[in-house]
């Protein structure tokens, strides 16, 4: 069996903007995207999610909703990684740079495809119209997506 590394990822938005993060080490480095990381032993992923993006862009959410379920494989690598994908407009404190992360408001409808995870143009138009969404990527190298799966869904399955 390969191993499998369960991961956060929220975006918090209001009626026409994103909030995202410039990854400044790490996994993604140079690329913006939401907040998020490994969901540690004791803490459910829910909890996971909240406490990273408080450590990462220095805001509290509120009602995070679980949105999507994308899986991702690396060529040469066993560890898939299943990311589980939050949203919420709900949110208290002033975003604030961290050690990981740059934060800024981006319009949805000028977002930074070029400087994102190449996977993110595929399933934001979905986030971004408010569906559930379900999707699986093989990548070569950390650039170019060998063949993918990508499903609008009424509810995520585990
Ligand atoms: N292909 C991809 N597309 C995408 O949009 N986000 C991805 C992605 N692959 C991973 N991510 C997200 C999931 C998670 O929010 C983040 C990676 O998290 P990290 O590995 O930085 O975790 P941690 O911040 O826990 O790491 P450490 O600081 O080393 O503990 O990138």
């Amino acid at each position: 069996m390969v191993a499998k590394k369960v991961l956060s990822l929220v975006f918090v938005r209001d009626a026409s903007r994103i909030l995202l993060g410039l990854k400044k080490r790490g996994f993604g480095q140079g690329w913006w995207n939401g907040f998020g990381g490994k969901v540690e032993p004791g803490e459910t992923i829910h909890e996971g999610a909240l406490r990273e993006l408080k450590e990462e862009a220095g805001v509290t959410g509120h009602e995070l909703q679980e949105v999507g379920l994308l899986k991702f494989e690396f060529v040469g690598d066993p560890v898939l990684l299943e990311v589980h994908v939050f949203s919420t407009t709900k949110y208290t404190g002033q975003p604030s740079e961290s050690e990981e992360m740059k934060p800024r408001w981006f319009d949805v409808d000028d977002l930074p495809f070029s400087q994102m995870w190449a996977d993110d143009s595929l399933w934001f138009p979905l986030l971004l119209k408010g569906s559930k969404f379900s999707g699986y990527f093989l990548f070569k190298g950390h650039h170019e997506i060998l063949k993918y799966t990508l499903d609008e869904v009424e509810r995520l399955e585990y």
